[in-house]
C-alpha cells in the first residue's frame, strides 16, 4: 500500500475524494466541483461510512452554493435549501448526512447578516470545521476504547468503520490504532460483510497496511471464531442510534450482536455523537436503505444466482439496545439505561 489513504481532502477549491469503490486493487482520487457530483459519488459509495458522508455532504453543499445568487440572503437560502435537500436524498440512513447539513443551514441563518460572498466563505470554513472535528472526534472514541481493551486480545469487527469511513483513526478501528500505537499485539477478525464487502476490502486493506494483525473471515465464520475463544470483544461502527440506544449498523451487525450475546462476549458500538439521533426513539424510527439487487448476485460481474431471481437488499439493520454492553462516543462510554444516559451526552447543549 503506496502511503497513507486519504479518504476525504479539500484541495484546490474541490472535493478529493478516494473511489473506494475501486479498492483494494486500484487507489484513485477523483476530484469534484459539483453538488451532483458528491451526491452521485455517496450514492454509489466512492464514499461511504457514516462520518465521511457527512463531512462529504457538507463541502457538497458548499460546492452547490459557491456560486448562487448574491442578489438578496431569501433567494440566497431559498438555493442553499435546495441543494441541502436534494443531497439529502443520497442515502437515507446514515444520520450524519443529515447532522452536518442541518448545521450547514444553522451556520447560514446564524450569519444572514453578511454580505452573501462573506457567508460563503463563512459556509465553507465550517465544512472545513467538520472535517477537522471529525478527526478529533475519533481520536476520543479510541483513547475512551482502549480502556476496555487489553494486550493480546482477540477483536471481531463488522463492515468498515475505519479510517476509510471518516478522515481519520476510523471509529471502531479508532482503538485498534492506538492500541497498535502501544505496541499492543491485538489480533482482529474483520467480516467480509457481503454484499458490499467493506470487510475484507477496506478493513482489511487499511488494517493491514498500519501493520495491524488482522484475518479476513466469511460472514458465517464469526460464530466458529468465537466458539474457538479467539473473540474476547466485538467492536462496530454505526450509522445511526436513536435515543433508547437501539443501534443501526451494517447488515449482518444484528447476527454478529446475537452470536457475542451468546458466546458472553461483550458487543461494543463506537458513536460518535453526530450519529446519535436522538429524534428517532427506538430503532424502528431509522429508515433502513435497500440497495439494487445486482450488489448481491451479480456483484462482480459474474451473476450467483438466476438473473431475474428475487432480491431482498437491505443494507442496515438494527440491533437492540438490550444485545449492546456500551455505546462509546468521544464524549465518554455510555451503558445502560441507554434512554436516560444518551441524553446526558447532549444536555449541556
Ligand atoms: C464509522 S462508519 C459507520 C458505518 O457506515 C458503514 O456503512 P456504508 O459502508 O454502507 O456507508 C457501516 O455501516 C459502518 O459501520
Amino acid at each position: 500500500m503506496p502511503g497513507e489513504l486519504i479518504t476525504i481532502e479539500w484541495k484546490n477549491n474541490a472535493l478529493v475524494l478516494l473511489d473506494q469503490t475501486l479498492l483494494p486493487n486500484q487507489i484513485v482520487y477523483e476530484e469534484f466541483r459539483t453538488a451532483e457530483g458528491v451526491w452521485d459519488a455517496i450514492r454509489v459509495m466512492k464514499v461511504r461510512g457514516a462520518p465521511a458522508i457527512g463531512v462529504a455532504a457538507a463541502y457538497g453543499l458548499y460546492l452547490g452554493i459557491k456560486e448562487a445568487s448574491e442578489d438578496s440572503y431569501e433567494q440566497f437560502y431559498q438555493e442553499l435549501k435546495k441543494v441541502s435537500e436534494h443531497l439529502g436524498t443520497s442515502r437515507p440512513t446514515a444520520v450524519n448526512l443529515f447532522w452536518a447539513l442541518e448545521r450547514m443551514e444553522r451556520t447560514a441563518e446564524q450569519n444572514k447578516q453578511l454580505p452573501i460572498h462573506q457567508l460563503k466563505n463563512i459556509l465553507l470554513e465550517e465544512a472545513i470545521l467538520i472535517h477537522k472535528e471529525d478527526e478529533e472526534i475519533n481520536r476520543k472514541i479510541g483513547e475512551h476504547a482502549l480502556s476496555l481493551f487489553k494486550n493480546g486480545m482477540g477483536i471481531l469487527t463488522h463492515c468498515n468503520a475505519g479510517a476509510l469511513a471518516t478522515t481519520k483513526y476510523g471509529t471502531a478501528t479508532a482503538p485498534m490504532y492506538l492500541a497498535h500505537e502501544k505496541g499492543w499485539d491485538i489480533k482482529v477478525y474483520t467480516d467480509e460483510t457481503r454484499p458490499r464487502m467493506q470487510g475484507s476490502m477496506l478493513t482489511a486493506l487499511e488494517l493491514q497496511a498500519a501493520g495491524i494483525d488482522v484475518t479476513v473471515i466469511t460472514d458465517n465464520m464469526a460464530a466458529v471464531v468465537m466458539s474457538q475463544g479467539k473473540v474476547d470483544a466485538v467492536i462496530v461502527g454505526t450509522d445511526r442510534v436513536a435515543a433508547n440506544g437501539d443501534v443501526c449498523n451494517k447488515i449482518g451487525t444484528l447476527g454478529v450482536s446475537i452470536l457475542a450475546r451468546n458466546y458472553g462476549i461483550p458487543f461494543y458500538v463506537a458513536a460518535p455523537t453526530p450519529t446519535i439521533d436522538m429524534k428517532a426513539a427506538t430503532g424502528d424510527d431509522i429508515p433502513i436503505e435497500e440497495r439494487e439487487p445486482s450488489e448481491v448476485i451479480n456483484r462482480f460481474g459474474q451473476f450467483t444466482a438466476p438473473e431475474t431471481i428475487k432480491v431482498y437488499n437491505p443494507s442496515f439493520d438494527v440491533t437492540p439496545n438490550e444485545y449492546v454492553t456500551a455505546i462509546i462516543t468521544e464524549k465518554g462510554i455510555v451503558r445502560a439505561p441507554y434512554k436516560e444516559n444518551l441524553k446526558k451526552l447532549f444536555k449541556t447543549e
